[in-house]
């Protein structure tokens, strides 16, 4: 077990469901934190929208100075219509934050839990068994090159360089070696400058440093429908950040909903940040209707990743795993359950589990 330490989390709540999200996910960690002995503290941040309507700006400078001083980032979800056509956009304050971290690498991973299988609209022979994970470069690209705009035409620059893709594709390669050893690395090398760059790289780091690793090229759009014709074929997928945004929502069909995948932005060094796929989702915002698995399930990647905490990591997915198999879920599955109730069924998992450990039979022989 894991030595009691006291760890500075900051939460960026930001907009539509992400405040409900993230309060689910506080709420786990905290009971986390008193099983473990550790102490959590948490401050809350503002981003995206709502730091837009309290100062004019989507990304504050004592947010940012908050989260590159933090032990780790805890993100619910930016963004809504209440914005929209606005000087100022809240996902600016998301992606500026990525930036300022130097969060070059987002980990994207499904797993299809059997008990959910049915939930998808594929066959459940198709889904059953998939675990994958995309590795999407989160701080290059068109999201990040020089936007221009006149009255009749718009433009968006996408800029690789072969730092930026050499780093990634490591990433993804020694991930692999702990998986399943086989990446696969989506390109559009059949059109786009970038892409050919982003192949180059990738297959010459695959030679130098990673040869033990299976390495397959694919373009994104034949890749978007193998994703959904045969999803057991693929282990670590890497992809630069507009191909990786698009397919891994696309494949969070394959394990029932959205709302139950997390994700992990890490960088070479500094905290983390941990949020869900999803978005703001402001057709449910502010009903209690918002799954937050994909929420505590990242808050396990922190406690994994930028915390060092495996055993509470496990934990807060053993119970995921439990209330699922339970069939206690939100009615983005077919449950019954708000956000807050879902969240408290975790913690009663968490709770029960430990309890079973602490009061295992002990059977002894001489
Ligand atoms: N990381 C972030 O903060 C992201 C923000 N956005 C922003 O979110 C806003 C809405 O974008 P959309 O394209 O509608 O994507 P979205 O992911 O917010 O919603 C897509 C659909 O999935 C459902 N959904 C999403 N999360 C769910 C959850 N936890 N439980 C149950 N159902 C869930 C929504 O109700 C909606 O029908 C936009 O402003 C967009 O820019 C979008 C993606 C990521
Ligand atoms: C800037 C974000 C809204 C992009 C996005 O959709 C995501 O990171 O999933
Ligand atoms: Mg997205």
């Amino acid at each position: 077990m894991s030595k009691a330490r006291t760890y500075n989390i900051v939460v960026l709540p930001g907009d539509g469901v992400g405040p409900e999200v993230a309060e689910a996910a506080v709420g786990v960690l905290r009971v986390i934190g008193d099983f473990y002995g550790h102490t959590f503290n948490f401050s809350e941040h503002l981003i995206g929208g709502a730091a837009i309507d309290a100062t004019g700006d989507p990304l504050p400078e004592e947010t940012r100075a908050a989260c590159v001083a933090a032990d780790a980032v805890l993100l619910g979800a930016v963004g809504g219509p209440k914005w929209d056509g606005g000087k100022r956009r809240p996902e600016e304050g998301l992606l500026n934050i990525r930036k300022a971290m130097g969060l070059f690498a987002n980990l994207r991973p499904l797993q299809v839990s059997p008990v959910l299988a049915h939930r998808s609209p594929l066959k459940k022979e198709i889904v059953e068994g998939v675990d994958l994970i995309v590795f999407r470069e989160l701080t290059g690209g068109v999201y990040f090159g020089e936007k221009t705009r006149t009255d009749t035409m718009a433009s968006d620059l996408c800029i690789y360089t072969v730092e930026e893709i050499e780093r990634v594709a490591r990433a993804a390669f020694q991930t692999a070696l702990q998986r399943r050893g086989k990446v696969t690395s989506v390109d559009k090398a059949n059109v786009m400058e970038t892409s050919r760059l982003w192949r180059e790289v990738v297959t010459r780091i695959h030679a130098q440093e990673f040869p033990q690793v299976q390495l397959e090229h694919a373009l994104v759009d034949s890749m978007a429908m193998h994703l959904i014709r045969k999803p057991r074929d693929y282990d670590v997928i890497l992809t630069e950040n507009m191909f990786g945004d698009i397919l891994s929502d696309e494949i969070s069909v394959l394990g029932g909903s959205i709302g139950l995948l997390p994700s992990a932005s890490l960088g070479s060094v500094g905290p983390g940040l941990f949020e869900p796929i999803h978005g703001s989702a402001p057709d449910i915002a502010g009903q209690d209707l918002a799954n937050p698995v994909g929420t505590i399930l990242s808050a396990a990647l922190l406690l994994r990743h930028s915390l060092k905490l495996e055993d509470e990591a496990d934990s807060i997915e053993a119970a995921v795993a439990a209330v699922l198999a339970a069939g206690a879920t939100t009615a983005d599955l077919g449950g019954a359950l708000g956000t807050r109730a879902a969240a408290n069924a975790v913690i009663d998992a968490i709770k029960a589990i430990h309890w079973a450990s602490a009061h295992r039979v002990q059977m002894h022989w001489a």
